[in-house]
């Protein structure tokens, strides 16, 4: 692609080249084939890469830059670079880089769509086509410091046209440019070769005022001396651009990585130092003793009462211009106030909820409930009502820009989250749900293979409820188009999109925000779009244009999955493999596109509330963003993106009809503040057709000692009990309970 692209630019110079001689040498043009700038916007560092095609990704450590390649190593050099406390962020630092890959062809594919001039040429032979932005959280990144240069004009504009497309999909954020940091490839050509160069941007700006100089100028300008002035500038470059490569060894890597040491030691330094004044709620007499719960509900106590306001996950003092920490004291315990210890010397205003727990995680003991702030009555039904009749979702209220989480979308103090933003404990140390290799088992001879893969799926739906395959069969670029298909859906103009938009819930393809909107207790930050794919599909026509033909190809290939995955649990049930094919288990098919926007707050509210799937079983496929968790052993377990496996959990009507062999376990998806999660929900269920198949718990699998543990109900009954009821944290198995 690489190749491709230069010979685009080759031929794009070659129109538009200029003769510049250099007393003996001559350069003719200069093409710019690979850009990168960061630029920052709120919380958010962007870094613009030119020509990412290169298989890894890269950023720089050079002086004000890092380099890092995203191999099998990364996981290393992050751990030497900022150590294992900040792992975690690191984790996010790198999905930054993964997301901007998607966001970056978005962008790019909607200038070209609704502006030609996105994909024209700059005058200097500079396309958008060639741009690639990288995300950066600032949050979560070392502090990095900018010059702001000035770029040249063509450059400058396409910037701008990024920034202000990103800007429309992305509302309120806005870019701001870090136009000093990032890489320039650059191509010299002389009369008798052309040299690659990777630069600073500063170089390249003042390579480009020399692009349509004549000799003449050059003359003048540098006078007799024009030649050396010229080279010493190349010879930066070519400096610049070795250690700028991209093909630095890990050594080079961790060697680069010292330079920028300091840096980011000491922005890590400051935060520790912020961060000691909340020893003394440690250590004051009698030492703290309160939960994270009951700590979060006391800040959250403390904004309901308008002494702090919480704005973007942080806690600001409202009053005083700089947060006193005095306020933070527990009113039931008899903690100093703080400023009394430290004399005045007060924190960052800032105080991050998460920051403050992970001090005070460790001196905690759970000693029973404490008061909690109870939410107030309001109208909930109307506010929900105006909710729904924007037709535009959650993504409606985010795109206009609000700050605060309306409070329809508020779960009962209690109920709060915990943990629940990017700043959580890292959760290396947690159980993992089982990752099952499927490789070759459709058509493999091994029966030991098959054995093997069975008992792994059995043990895993009767103990998890939840598992994730590997090596499944769909190709990972149809996973990767039916992601896009999905926030292609819900980032397309928002009146196309308004036309789905309905609370009918026959009806084939539905789009709405929370479908127990008017049912549930929290409504939730999520907006849906489902559509039933089998065993009627939809007409294609029928089917939103944005992702009409990933939609059938992603429901071909999960309708076969799921006729294998059938097979399996009929297997692991001691039952033959057609058994619960047989039964109709994989005949229906409903996927759902979920789209969870940023949250500005959220430990107030979840992606999705604690609930259990009305159907068989759910073939699941998320992003890399990560949020969904599982409940184990009353403990919330992530379920940790793996890249390129699905999901697969066990649904009530699977419990139902295995009387309680498997499980169908409940599962919530955590709102995040950084960036919007897609993730692809396959049913297999034909709940949405009133089908008379009575299904209770399989014959085979009763006997004396296991008897009957749920009444007979077709599916369609199942359902109307499900969505009657909505996720109101109970599950809909109780109601058919013998
Ligand atoms: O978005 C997710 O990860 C989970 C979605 C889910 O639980 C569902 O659709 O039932
Ligand atoms: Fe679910």
């Amino acid at each position: 692609m690489i190749v491709e692209k230069q010979s685009q630019l080759q031929h794009i110079v070659e129109r538009e080249g200029i003769e510049l001689s250099l007393l003996s040498t001559s350069v003719r043009f200069f093409t710019i084939y690979d850009l990168r700038f960061f630029t920052i916007y709120e919380h958010k560092l962007f870094k613009f890469n030119f020509s990412t095609e290169t298989p890894e990704i890269q950023f720089s450590s050079l002086g004000n830059f890092l380099h890092i390649e995203i191999n099998q190593e990364i996981e290393f050099l992050i751990f030497i670079h900022f150590g294992e406390s900040s792992m975690q962020k690191c984790e996010i630092m790198l999905n930054d880089l993964i997301d901007s890959k998607r966001t970056n062809g978005n962008i790019k594919a909607t200038i070209t769509q609704t502006s030609q001039a996105g994909s024209e040429l700059g005058d200097n032979g500079v396309s958008m086509d060639v741009f690639d932005a990288t995300i950066i959280s600032s949050n979560f990144w070392p502090q990095i410091q900018d010059e702001s240069p000035n770029i040249p004009g063509p450059i400058d504009q396409l910037l701008s046209d990024y920034a202000k497309r990103f800007n429309e999909i992305n509302t309120p954020r806005k870019l701001l440019w870090k136009k000093s940091l990032g890489t320039v490839k650059l191509e010299l050509q002389f009369e008798d070769r052309a040299v690659q160069f990777v630069v600073a941007p500063v170089h390249a700006a003042i390579i480009m005022q020399f692009q349509n100089q004549t000799r003449e100028f050059l003359a003048e300008s540098f006078g007799a001396d024009s030649e050396d002035h010229v080279f010493t500038l190349m010879e930066g470059m070519v400096d610049s651009g070795k250690n700028g490569g991209t093909n630095g060894s890990i050594e080079d890597l961790i060697v680069a990585d010292e330079e920028g040491e300091s840096s980011v030691a000491s922005v890590e330094d400051q935060l520790h130092k912020e961060m000691t004044v909340y020893e003394m709620f440690c250590l004051a007499d009698p030492p703290y003793d309160k939960t994270l719960q009951q700590l979060q509900s006391f800040l959250t106590g403390l904004v309901s009462e308008e002494k702090l306001e919480l704005r973007d996950g942080l806690y600001h003092g409202k009053k005083a211009p700089r947060f006193d920490p005095a306020e933070l004291k527990m009113k039931r315990t008899n903690v100093k106030p703080v400023s009394e210890h430290i004399g005045g010397c007060y924190p960052n205003e800032k105080l991050d909820v998460n920051r403050i727990l992970s001090i005070l995680q460790t001196k905690m003991v759970a000693t029973g409930t404490n008061e909690v702030p109870s939410i107030a009555n309001y109208d909930r039904k109307s506010e929900v009502k105006t909710f729904d009749d924007t037709k535009e979702g959650v993504k409606g209220l985010v795109d206009a820009g609000i700050t605060k989480v309306p409070r329809i979308f508020h779960l009962p103090v209690d109920q709060y989250p915990i943990n629940n933003t990017c700043d959580s404990e890292p959760t290396k140390t947690q159980l993992r749900i089982p990752v099952i290799d499927l490789e070759g088992l459709e058509y493999d001879n091994s029966p030991t293979k098959r054995k093997e893969t069975v008992a792994k799926v059995g043990e895993a739906s009767e103990t998890w409820g939840f598992f994730q395959i590997a090596n499944h069969g769909i190709p990972v670029d149809v996973l990767e188009e039916i992601k896009n298909g999905v926030h292609g859906f819900f980032e397309q103009d928002t009146e196309v999109k308004k036309k789905y938009y309905t609370r009918d819930r026959f009806r084939p393809v539905i789009y709405n925000s929370n479908f127990d909107l008017y049912s549930a207790p929290a409504t939730n930050w999520r907006d849906t779009f489902l559509c039933n794919m089998a065993p009627n599909p939809p007409k294609p026509e029928d089917l939103p244009q944005v992702c009409r033909d990933i939609l059938v190809e992603y429901s071909k290939q999960v309708m076969k999955l799921g006729k294998l995955l059938f097979e399996l649990l009929s297997e692991a049930l001691g039952l033959k493999p057609s058994h619960l094919n047989d039964m109709d288990c994989s005949l229906g098919l409903r996927i759902l596109g979920h789209y969870y926007p940023p949250c500005p707050q959220p430990e107030l509210t979840l992606g999705s509330s604690k609930h259990s799937d009305n159907d068989f079983i759910t073939v699941l496929l998320q992003d890399h963003i990560g949020g969904l968790q599982v409940l184990h052993q009353n403990k919330w377990i992530d379920v940790l993106p793996v890249p390129g496996a699905l999901v697969v959990n066990i649904g009530d009507l699977l419990q139902l009809i295995s009387n309680d062999r498997f499980r169908s376990v409940e599962h919530r998806v955590l709102a995040n503040r950084a960036c919007p999660r897609v993730s692809v929900a396959s049913f297999f269920s034909t709940g949405f057709l009133a089908l008379p198949r009575i299904y209770g718990p399989i014959k085979e699998l009763l006997s004396e000692d296991n008897l009957p543990k749920y009444r007979e109900t077709t599916e369609k009954d199942f359902n109307s009990h499900f969505h009657n009821k909505g996720l109101d944290g109970t599950s809909a198995l109780t109601h058919f309970k013998l």
